[in-house]
């Protein structure tokens, strides 16, 4: 795949549909409502406002979200942090960490989360330092999973109960 991501400002792209536009941007204070909501719209992982505040005031190059017609359809909240590789064993890293990303279903298959992804691992190699990127997911969840397989990631570990209702965790990693 041929995408090339820009890191400053809004980008404007085209759904994999042909006909419906999106936008990719820095998330700002203002959209923290949309994505809140988002978030307990799609996942059952919801988190107080504040988790939300202190990622975008920490990481705000890696907090995107994405917009049709002005209106947000999706966001993706990322952190770095220092710590032991995922990828090379034995050797501490600074590593991007993709907290949560979710689309609204009516948005879906248009390549929205694709582009989110990209912007904020770029976002975590060139502003934050970050040498590679991981996540966790449920074994469950086929269709983020095909999404991260996409991007390069590879299943390095499985995280027993790790959600509150005792389903095990995929945990995924990819170099930057
Ligand atoms: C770290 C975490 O947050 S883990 C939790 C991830 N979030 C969720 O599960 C929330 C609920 N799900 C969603 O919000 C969305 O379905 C997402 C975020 C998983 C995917 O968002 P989308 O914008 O639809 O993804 P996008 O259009 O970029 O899809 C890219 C590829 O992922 C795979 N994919 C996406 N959805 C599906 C699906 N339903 N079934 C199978 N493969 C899928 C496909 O390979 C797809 O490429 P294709 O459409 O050319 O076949
Ligand atoms: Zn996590």
């Amino acid at each position: 795949m041929t995408l090339e991501i820009v890191l400053e400002g809004p980008q404007r792209l085209m759904g994999k549909d042909g006909k419906t536009a999106f936008v990719i941007r820095e998330a700002t204070t203002k959209d923290l409502n949309d994505v809140i909501m988002i978030n307990r719209k799609v996942l059952p992982e919801n988190y107080p406002t504040w988790f939300f505040v202190e990622h975008l005031e920490q990481f705000p190059k890696a907090f995107i979200v994405a917009e049709i017609d002005g209106r947000v359809v999706g966001y993706i909240m990322s952190r770095v942090e220092y710590g032991w590789s995922n990828i090379q064993k034995g050797k501490a890293v600074r590593k991007g960490h993709i907290v949560s990303v979710g689309v609204l279903p009516e948005a879906r298959r248009l390549g929205i989360a694709t582009a989110m992804m990209l912007r904020a691992m770029k976002a975590m190699k060139v502003f934050y330092g970050a040498s590679e990127v991981y996540l966790e997911v449920r074994v469950s969840n086929t269709p983020a999973i095909s999404l991260y397989e996409k991007l390069g990631y590879k299943v390095v570990g499985r995280i027993p109960g790790y959600y509150s209702d005792g389903e095990d965790a995929f945990l995924m990693a990819c170099p930057l």
